[in-house]
């Protein structure tokens, strides 16, 4: 049973990493990520050019069914990071996560790790904030072609973007249209769906202290968004784009439906945060359960074959 995936030309022995932002903001999450983990690769936090403490608590809440977050970009500042890719004796792959405050501030970060000595996958996360008015970068379209167009001018290293969802089949193709014209290694779709709400029926409160309580949803409850944006991405982007799909895995059925929708890598952010490390060993058994009762003997199998109804 083979559970290999590549990004470009990184091999990685499991499908499996962790999403940005969960267990790999310090050194020993790190380590114990690449240490004790059974993800085949690993993405740091996102990245910032100085350390943050990020917004006040409490900015994560369990929900029943996913999570909500706006955490704030809490990161060690980038060259900690840097440092920690670089250095750091890899016994698995790790993706790079940038996520500047601004523009500029995101091509300041990818012309250090382009004259830096790091050969590695690096991740643009384009959910980044905007100039005042404007959404995230994500979706303003323009904005977005005008980064990359910039960017791709001086980086001439491996780049991946990662992506919010999307929900309307005209954003699919904007964004698609767009990204096709740049050499991108992969797409991570999705990240959290953005300025979502929870209410404690009892103090009558919203359960975030940032932004008012709006925050970013995921686990379970983005399953069903997280597949659609992989799917509608896979059928929209060249072949020679790879994908990381994200969202409400928590078990191996929907892995598998990840890879179906056509994802290379898959990516568990809520569950392993409320599960542990251990949600990776017991993913990886459930997928490999699936696949041996349909006899697919790797991901190639079956990846990006989803059936329509004729
Ligand atoms: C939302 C931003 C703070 C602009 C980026 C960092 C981020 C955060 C965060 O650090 O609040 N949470 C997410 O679910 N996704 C993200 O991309």
């Amino acid at each position: 049973m083979d559970l290999s995936s590549k990004i470009q030309n990184v091999k990685f022995e499991n499908l499996f990493l962790n999403a940005s932002g969960i267990h790999c903001q310090t050194k020993e999450e790190l380590d114990d990520l690449m240490n004790n983990s059974y993800s085949g690769g690993m993405v740091t936090k996102s990245a910032t050019s100085n350390h943050r403490f990020g917004n006040p608590l409490p900015r994560y809440h369990s929900l029943p069914s996913g999570s909500i977050n706006s955490m704030g970009l809490p990161n060690e500042g980038f060259d900690f990071y840097l440092d920690y890719v670089t250095r750091t004796e890899q016994k698995k792959p790790i993706i790079l996560s940038v996520a500047g405050m601004s523009k500029e501030e995101d091509l300041e970060l990818l012309h250090q790790i382009q004259d830096s000595d790091y050969q590695g996958l690096t991740e643009l996360n384009l959910s980044c904030p905007n100039v005042i008015g404007k959404p995230q970068m994500a979706y303003d379209f323009q904005g977005s072609d005008i980064m990359l167009n910039e960017i791709f001018k001086f980086f001439k290293k491996p780049l991946g973007i990662k992506l919010p969802p999307y929900f309307d089949l005209v954003h699919f193709d904007k964004i698609a249209s767009i990204l096709n014209q740049y050499p991108l290694s992969h797409v991570n779709t999705i990240n959290s769906i953005g300025n979502g709400m929870w209410v404690d029926i009892e103090s009558e409160k919203v359960v975030l202290k940032p932004k008012g309580g709006f925050g970013g949803i995921g686990g379970a409850m983005a399953l069903p968004t997280a597949l659609a944006n992989v799917r509608a991405l896979r059928q929209r982007l060249n072949s020679s784009i790879d994908i990381i799909g994200t969202g409400g895995v928590t078990t191996g059925r929907d892995a598998f439906a990840h890879i179906l929708c056509g994802a290379n890598m898959v990516s568990i952010g809520t569950q392993v945060y409320e599960e542990g490390l251990g949600a990776f060993e017991r993913i990886t058994s459930e997928l490999k359960e699936i696949m041996n009762s349909k006899g697919y003997h790797s991901l190639d199998d079956f990846r990006g074959k989803l059936k329509t109804i004729e």
